[in-house]
């Protein structure tokens, strides 16, 4: 089926959802030259990233785009380079590694309760997020505390993102000088050099034998000859932006979630209460690792926002060779667009779909299918290599920053949500604060 159906730009989710109710589970975008098409049936998305996976490559639109940034990172790249730069990163996301992780999660978390205003008020949770999770990425994955050459790394990665998504929505040809060109050329001599100035710092520092961490192994790696100077600067950069700024997105969805719905807040609170005995005013003892297994409601509401709120919104392959999903044949060179966003909504696997309803992950927790159609951090061997890693932050920082406090709407405060290279809320996310606890007291509303 042919689609056409206006406003991509200004609502791209509404419109990605207009197209499958309107044409089906294979739309075809009229487009002049190779042919891209939405794919939106779970068997279509496994096909794709699973079972031809060989047939499909990352040499699309969307990764082309982002690769200007990133150069040829684990993100983007693929064959060869790819598998080799997963075999040099993938100890740094073994699960021996979680409980530094988990450690880090919680001391991000704290220094941020304690920032939080004690008698309650309003605080913007996303920039809350976006500080702990850049702390966490620096000193679980560089190995140090994020001084100002990470946080300076951080703002020229988020500069140059901005000027490639507006590339994005109107490819130009690449000869013509544009001001934004010229702002992504600048943006990414900025942070050419402030890539530099981490390895710098961390080889000033010195590596130690037992130092497991990713720009260590990265390191390593190009002391042995096996990785250029440049790719290790990529998968600084690809880390950046693959592993803050969605698990910053996945927590302040959780927390607008939560305020919206009182009552799964209500049931989060029991459980950390029960596991971290909070009865007092501090709402117990701050979580640890050993306490993930009993922290079952609390990650269940992170995974049931992954499902309303996949912070990658769509992921996208194109043919090397030709291939048939769901009974349509697509040639070589095909660009297919495989939305989790658009997966998570089919009533049919999730019913209610609209309705924040963490029980879903509960217990047996999804069945089958619908497993197979979840995939907030996409799916077969391109699966995202930090979702352990995302998930035990996640759950942690969530526990250690509700156990004292809960999280309600700011009344008028319209939630806007821009879905750009991540699905993130536009101009931040206010909630209001209240203190759970009063010694002995039960939960407290908002003042
Ligand atoms: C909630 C948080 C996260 C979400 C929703 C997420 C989502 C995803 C998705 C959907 C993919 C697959 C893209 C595709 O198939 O085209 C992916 C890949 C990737 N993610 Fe994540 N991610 C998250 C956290 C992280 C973290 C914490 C890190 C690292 C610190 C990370 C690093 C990566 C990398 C390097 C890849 C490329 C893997 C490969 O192709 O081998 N992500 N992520």
């Amino acid at each position: 089926m042919v689609a056409a159906v206006p406003g991509i730009r200004a609502d791209p989710l509404g419109f990605l959802a207009r197209l499958r109710g309107r044409y089906g589970d294979v739309v075809a975008f009229p487009m002049p030259r190779d042919p891209v098409v939405l794919l939106s049936s779970p068997a279509a998305a496994r096909r794709v990233l699973v079972e031809n996976h060989r047939a499909w490559g990352k040499r699309t639109a969307q990764y082309g785009a982002l690769s200007a940034v990133t150069g040829t990172g684990l993100l983007t790249s693929d064959g060869e380079v790819w598998r080799e730069r997963r075999r040099t990163a993938q100890p740094a996301f073994h699960p021996r590694g979680l409980g530094v992780v988990a450690e880090q999660s919680v001391a991000a978390a704290g220094r941020l309760r304690a920032t939080w205003p004690a008698a309650g008020g309003v605080v913007d949770v996303d920039a809350g997020a976006l500080q702990a999770t850049l702390e966490v990425v620096g000193r679980t994955l560089f190995g140090g505390e994020v001084t100002d050459d990470g946080e300076r790394l951080v703002a020229a990665v988020l500069e140059a993102l901005e000027v490639v998504v507006g590339r994005v929505r109107t490819p130009l040809p690449a000869w013509l000088p544009t001001p934004a060109r010229r702002r992504l050329r600048r943006a990414v001599a900025t942070l050419d050099v402030a890539a530099a100035d981490v390895v710098a710092r961390r080889r000033a520092r010195g590596l130690h034998e037992d130092d497991g961490d990713l720009l260590a192994l990265l390191l390593r790696a190009v002391d042995a000859g096996d990785l250029a100077p440049e790719g290790l600067r990529d998968e600084l950069v690809t880390t950046v932006i693959a592993g803050h700024e969605t698990v910053a997105s996945a927590l302040t969805w959780t927390l607008h979630l939560l305020a919206e719905e009182q009552g799964a807040q209500a049931r989060v609170a029991e459980e950390l209460d029960a596991v971290l005995g909070g009865a007092d005013e501090d709402g117990g003892r701050a979580p640890a690792w050993a306490d993930l297994r009993s922290l079952v409601r609390t990650r269940a509401a992170v995974e049931e926002s992954l499902r309303l709120f996949p912070p990658a919104w769509v992921v996208s392959r194109r043919a090397l060779v030709d291939d048939v999903v769901d009974g349509v044949a697509l040639p070589a060179g095909t660009t297919v667009i495989i939305s989790p966003w658009l997966l998570h909504r089919r009533p049919e696997l999730f019913p209610d779909p609209e309705v924040f309803r963490p029980e879903r992950f509960e217990g047996e927790g999804l069945g089958r299918e619908a497993r197979g159609a979840y995939t907030p951090f996409g799916a077969g061997p391109r699966l995202c290599i930090g979702r352990d890693f995302a998930l035990v932050e996640t759950t942690l920082v969530l526990a250690e920053l509700l156990r004292g406090a809960s999280v309600h709407p700011v009344p008028g405060e319209r939630v806007r949500v821009d879905a750009l290279v991540t699905m993130r809320p536009r101009d931040g996310l206010r909630l209001r604060l209240a203190p759970r606890r009063r010694a002995g007291a039960g939960v407290s509303a908002p003042a």
